[in-house]
């Protein structure tokens, strides 16, 4: 046969054993066709790939066994063996002694090792494997007439091999295609789930991912579609576009940036977002797209902001006066600080005007609460738009305003700042429908030539405003070190007393009156004491005066009533029957227009009847205004309410206005009692008061009784009832509770008896 017809023959059988036959048959024929030649003991039949052998199939006499495993686990043969083999080009031939396969053979009679390589020499695809029972000659022999076994297997071999890796590549594919499915699904889901907005915006502005979070709805024309494929310009507004496309404007790095980022919802609702865009590259490391991440961030910016809002708010609090908004006594030190600061550094003045607004008290207590706070807004806004941006309004509290003028030249520009100050003050303004004019009285002091620092210069100006007020209001002083020493005596005596009517500092003691006919208690006199700070007591000769001198007396005069009705109260609901007890009353506080409205108060607070209580003033102050005084003494008295005339006899009464003053009760004033039993004038007075007072009907208190000798004369005289150190001092409430019956046994002893001195 030609070689030709020979090889097409070859492959002709070739493809009838190989074409349609499963692998296995193929590789255990390949091994089996070995195997059957004469003196084999072993067969193992290897491919290479990459440099890598593996395996395939064993055959050892008549057991053939398919494999695929690495030559490196089979261990069976000598992986050295084969190394040699595979690189040296040609069938390699060894004794079973040769060190390289000591301890691999199979068998004792085994002599040679075979390692053929199939295919191509220098690059094998496959090697066979023979153990044979020959002499290294007869193993030659044999293998050369076996050298067309050697090229069918080859060309088996090389078919699997085809085969095998067109496998192998299928399965890759398969994994990769497995692989990039489930990348897509992870993607999906990742995208579909996601809390915040993702989106992969190509170089042309199209979306080509997104996730399913929308970024508010409203925001988006596609909300209820997905976003890809459309431009983000057709999707959102413009600056959102830009920021998922083009990143961030000013950022030097467009692609690549993290910022925040705001926008306005129609309803006028802020939605913050936080940005982060960053580029993706192809294999190439070119930009072909950017993807950016957006979260919603509102909820964290809201709380941030109400969090900073509440803190501004505090510290506006803290540094600002909340109805009228101006800076409050804090701020204004500080202010006053800086400018005197500034001041001394440029040699310049600076002025601080103290106001009070005049009769605050009067509006406070007529209008209410609501009209004086009204009136202290109207009166800041005015004073803010008196001077200049650079100078400071302050409230201090109350109805006291401050000014710090800054860069004062003269006496002339202070005058023009304070006279702008009470114009405008002046001006009348609306309250609950009325016209009400409220003027101020402003105290200045100038640093440096009033003082150097801000302690003295306040105080100052307190001193020259307390002058303002007590030369006539609605006006303005410049302090002077002349108004100095006596001004601020009154000054911290007032300061004082205003915080002991706040912070009771204030207490009443009681003096029984008593009746000179038989000894009966009939009623107590409460009168007020403060006790200092120091421990000593202060006199209310002392400081009423000046209380009512600067209006404090209001005040003091209604926590004393209301005190000695609640005291009242208490001893009726003790049982105790102590009579009436009787207030001095102070000439402006009895001029209230709303006074007896406030009686009526106090008695209706403490559940008290009017005949309860009894209210004394003075002749000289019922005299002071006797058309008023007779008008108000007919209210109270319709009331109910005992109405006493104090210190009778040392003022100027007019007996015709005497007479309508409807009255109850005339106390003659100590004055003419000291001296009753040696002056005969005093005597005849004390008499002729008596004689008068009970001519029209009234009743006759001797004030000041000291001794036996005075309350016999006077009740000698017809004299109704006394009261004085001889029967009792003036005492605590507890005291007069303590010794209510004692004092009663005792005074009626006394009274009766003409004995005992004091109690
Ligand atoms: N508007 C108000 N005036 C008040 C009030 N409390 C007191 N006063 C007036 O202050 C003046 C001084 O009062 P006081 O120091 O309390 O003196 C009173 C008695 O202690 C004193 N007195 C009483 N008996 C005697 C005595 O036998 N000898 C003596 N030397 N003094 C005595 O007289 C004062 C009471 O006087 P009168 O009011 O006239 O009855 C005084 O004018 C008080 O009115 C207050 O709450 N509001």
């Amino acid at each position: 046969m030609s070689k030709q017809l020979a090889a097409v023959d070859l492959m002709r059988r070739f493809y009838q054993l190989v074409v349609s036959k499963p692998h296995r048959e193929l590789v255990l024929w390949l091994l089996k066709s070995w195997s059957e030649l004469p003196s084999v003991a072993r067969v193992v039949l290897l491919t290479c790939e990459s440099g890598q052998h593996w395996v395939r199939g064993t055959a050892i006499n008549d057991s053939v066994t398919v494999l695929n495993t690495d030559l490196l686990h089979f261990r069976k043969i000598s992986p050295e063996l084969v190394q040699q083999c595979h690189s040296s080009a040609s069938a390699r031939l060894c004794k079973a002694d040769d060190p390289v396969v000591q301890d691999k053979i199979l068998r004792d009679e085994c002599q040679s090792i075979a390692c053929i390589p199939i295919g191509e020499e220098s690059d094998p695809i496959g090697l066979i494997y023979l153990e044979l029972s020959l002499s290294k000659k007869e193993a030659k022999k044999l293998l050369g007439d076996c050298q067309q076994l050697e090229v069918f297997c080859g060309l088996v071999l090389q078919h699997l091999t085809i085969t095998w890796r067109h496998h192998q590549q299928l399965e890759k594919a398969k994994v990769a295609e497995q692989a990039l499915w489930a990348s897509e699904v992870y993607l999906r889901s990742i995208l579909d789930h996601s809390p915040v907005f993702i989106s992969v915006v190509d170089l042309d502005g199209n979306v080509i991912l997104s996730s399913d979070h929308h970024l508010n709805d409203e925001l988006s024309e596609a909300a209820n579609t997905r976003y890809n494929g459309h431009h983000v310009y057709s999707l959102f507004p413009d600056t959102i576009a830009q920021a998922l496309w083009q990143g961030r404007p000013e950022s030097e790095d467009e692609v690549n940036a993290d910022w925040e980022f705001s926008f306005e919802s129609s309803e006028g609702k802020s939605q913050y977002y936080w940005i982060n865009r960053f580029p993706l590259l192809d294999q190439q490391g070119k930009l072909f797209a950017s993807c950016a991440i957006c979260t919603d961030i509102t909820e964290r910016k809201e709380s941030e902001i109400a969090m900073q809002e509440q803190q501004k708010r505090l510290n506006h609090l803290a540094f600002h006066d909340e109805l009228t908004g101006l800076p409050n006594r804090t701020l204004f030190h500080e202010r006053l600080l800086h400018s005197l600061a500034r001041a001394r550094r440029n040699h310049s003045q600076v002025a601080i005007m103290l106001l009070d607004v005049d009769r605050f008290k009067y509006v406070n207590d007529s209008f209410g609460h609501d009209a004086g706070d009204a009136l202290l807004k109207i009166i800041a806004e005015r004073l803010v738009s008196c001077v200049r941006q650079v100078d400071t309004v302050a409230r201090l509290g109350g109805d006291e305003f401050v000014l710090v003028i800054e860069d004062i030249h003269s006496h002339e520009d202070v005058t023009l700042v304070t006279e702008k100050i009470l114009a405008i003050g002046a001006t009348p303004c609306e309250l609950r429908g009325y016209d009400i004019t409220s003027t101020l009285s402003i105290g200045v002091s100038v640093y440096p030539e009033d003082g150097d620092d801000s302690e003295t210069l306040l105080k100052h100006a307190d001193v020259a405003m307390y002058r303002a007020k007590a030369e006539g209001k609605n006006t303005y002083r410049l302090f002077n070190h002349s108004m100095n020493d006596k001004a601020v005596e009154s000054l911290l005596i007032e300061n004082d007393l205003r915080k002991a009517i706040k912070y009771d500092k204030l207490r009443l003691v009681y003096q029984p009156k008593i009746d000179l006919h038989d000894g009966r208690i009939i009623g107590v006199e409460a009168l007020v004491r403060w006790d200092l700070d120091n421990g000593e007591v202060m006199s209310p000769g002392e400081f009423i005066p000046m209380a009512e001198e600067t209006g404090l007396i209001v005040p003091l005069g209604k926590w004393v009533l209301d005190e000695a009705c609640r005291q009242q109260r208490l001893w009726l609901d003790r049982g105790f029957k102590v009579g009436s007890v009787a207030v001095n009353l102070s000439p402006r506080q009895f001029l209230q227009i709303e006074f007896p409205d406030f009686i009526q108060s106090v008695l209706d607070k403490h559940q008290l009847e009017p005949s309860c209580l009894e209210l004394e003033i003075t002749e000289s102050s019922a005299m002071e205004n006797a058309q008023q005084s007779v008008q108000m003494l007919k209210r109270l008295h319709s009331m109910g309410v005992a109405l006493a005339m104090d210190d009778f006899g040392t003022g100027y009464s007019s007996l015709a206005y005497l007479k309508r003053f409807p009255i109850d009760t005339l106390k003659i004033d100590r004055s003419f009692i000291r001296d009753i039993y040696h002056d005969s004038n005093d005597a005849a007075i004390a008499k002729s008061i008596i004689d008068l007072g009970h001519n029209m009907g009234l009743k006759v208190v001797a004030e000041g009784i000291e001794s036996s000798d005075q309350k016999q004369w006077l009740k000698k005289q017809g004299c109704d009832y006394a009261q004085g150190f001889f029967f009792s001092k003036p005492i605590s409430a507890n005291e007069v509770e303590e010794s209510f019956c004692h004092i009663r046994r005792k005074l009626e002893l006394v009274a009766s008896n003409d004995i005992g001195h004091g109690i």
